[in-house]
């Protein structure tokens, strides 16, 4: 069934020719069409164009968006929304005063909402799962990553990935599967990290490619965490069932981590809130897109990721939420990108093609997510009645939304 929007006071992020990400200075130009059309026949983006332009296309229904935009449903490409309970608690210890390091050494921190989950039977964990999944569509994410991470056993990590593949199925959303078996070593295996390595490697990973559970592999490659030894180790064996590397690097110290994802041409590397020089450096020319997490550090009160540096010295950059209940209670992709313009300068342009077009390339999505582009699912927004694009960063802890299409059905 064919349907025509018509009369879009601005229809944002427009392709003619699809790239893969933007870069730098091509980050601030954000392609747009005033007084616009857009066709979608079922699923997909058959056409678009000016009003002036339009033609008679025997629509089946026609939408007059009068005074209204429409952009493309932003890519959440970094969450961990499949988790059991809340670390409320700690939310509470942070304001008292202690560190989210502090929160994990005492048993704190991922190791908490672990033993939460394995506690949790699949069938719940896909509820509560599931409500957070609904609540982020509704706020515009039409595409999303979800990770494991909180298992941290063989029967509870692949719980999570179950979960994640069952979500897949019963939503419309396009769910990308990442196994983060290597988030957090689990206290019994407190002397022991390479037998820990060893059971993630041996037992699990051959079980997840078997039942095709996931589609990249993730570390946290972090001080007290994974060492980059830990990471290449980990990424090596991932290569060999075709996992491909999208990892945590750089979240509080920089220890090497992004270089080790170049090595393993991961597709992404994820937080660089922590960024030497030569982590910048060796990002250029890569085919490894740099993702900042601002409600990360909005939350734990930690620095942002430098995006001006970033971007000024050339290289792409994607946003995503990292929804988790740790460091980011929060999967609302209109505050991260209303938090990239305030606290990392992104101007509003550079912030929507973050988390648009080169947010789909952090997640292989590009071809078919990311843009208004002829083919493309039609994945989209249709805003309120707003005076420009800017306004919806601008706008912040709101959100300029009146109804979200994903694969052509209005959610
Ligand atoms: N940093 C590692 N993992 C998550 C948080 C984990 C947690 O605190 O539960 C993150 O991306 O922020
Ligand atoms: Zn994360």
């Amino acid at each position: 069934m064919k349907t025509l929007f018509i009369n879009i006071k601005e229809l944002i992020q427009v392709e003619n020719k699809p790239k893969a990400f933007v870069s730098g200075k091509e980050m601030s130009t954000l392609p747009t069409l005033k007084n616009a059309y857009l066709l979608i026949e079922n699923s997909i983006i058959k056409d678009f164009g000016e009003m002036q332009f339009l033609k008679e296309f025997n629509a089946a229904k026609t939408v007059d968006v009068k005074g209204k935009m429409i952009l493309p449903t932003w890519c959440d490409s970094h969450t961990h929304i499949v988790f059991s309970g809340n670390r409320e608690q700690e939310f509470v210890d942070r304001i008292k005063g202690l560190s989210y390091e502090e929160i994990a050494a005492k048993g704190g921190g991922i190791l908490n909402s672990a033993k939460q989950l394995q506690n949790t039977s699949e069938e719940d964990l896909y509820k509560q799962s599931a409500k957070r999944l609904e609540e982020v569509m509704k706020l515009g994410t039409g595409a999303i990553e979800i990770k494991s991470g909180y298992g941290l056993t063989k029967e509870a990590e692949l719980k999570m990935l179950r979960v994640i593949k069952k979500l897949d199925a019963n939503y419309p959303i396009t769910i990308k599967a990442t196994f983060l078996g290597a988030h957090a070593l689990p206290r019994t295996f407190k002397t022991n990290k390479s037998a820990y390595l060893d059971m993630v490697i041996n037992e699990i990973l051959p079980i997840i490619a078997k039942e095709n559970l996931a589609d990249f592999i993730d570390v946290f490659c972090e001080t007290n965490y994974f060492s980059v030894d830990d990471t290449e180790r980990i990424l090596k064996a991932g290569s060999k069932y075709g996992l491909i590397p999208k990892i945590h690097v750089n979240q509080f110290t920089a220890i090497g981590g992004v270089q080790a994802g170049i090595k393993y041409n991961a597709l992404s590397v994820d937080h660089l809130e922590a960024m030497r020089p030569q982590d910048i450096e060796a990002l250029k020319n890569t085919k490894t897109m740099p993702v900042a997490l601002p409600s990360c550090s909005y939350f734990l009160g930690i620095p942002y990721t430098p995006a001006r540096k970033m971007i000024d010295a050339g290289l792409p950059l994607a946003l995503a939420s990292d929804y988790n209940p740790g460091s980011t209670p929060s999967g609302n992709m209109n505050f991260v990108i209303s938090t990239a313009c305030i606290k990392m300068k992104m101007t509003p342009e550079e912030a929507i093609n973050a988390a648009t077009i080169n947010a789909a390339y952090a997640m292989g999505l590009n071809k078919t997510h990311g843009s208004i582009s002829i083919g493309k699912k039609a994945n989209f927004i249709i805003t309120k009645e707003i005076p420009s694009y800017g306004f919806i960063p601008y706008s912040f802890g709101n959100h300029q939304i009146e109804k979200v299409f994903i694969e052509g059905l209005e959610i």
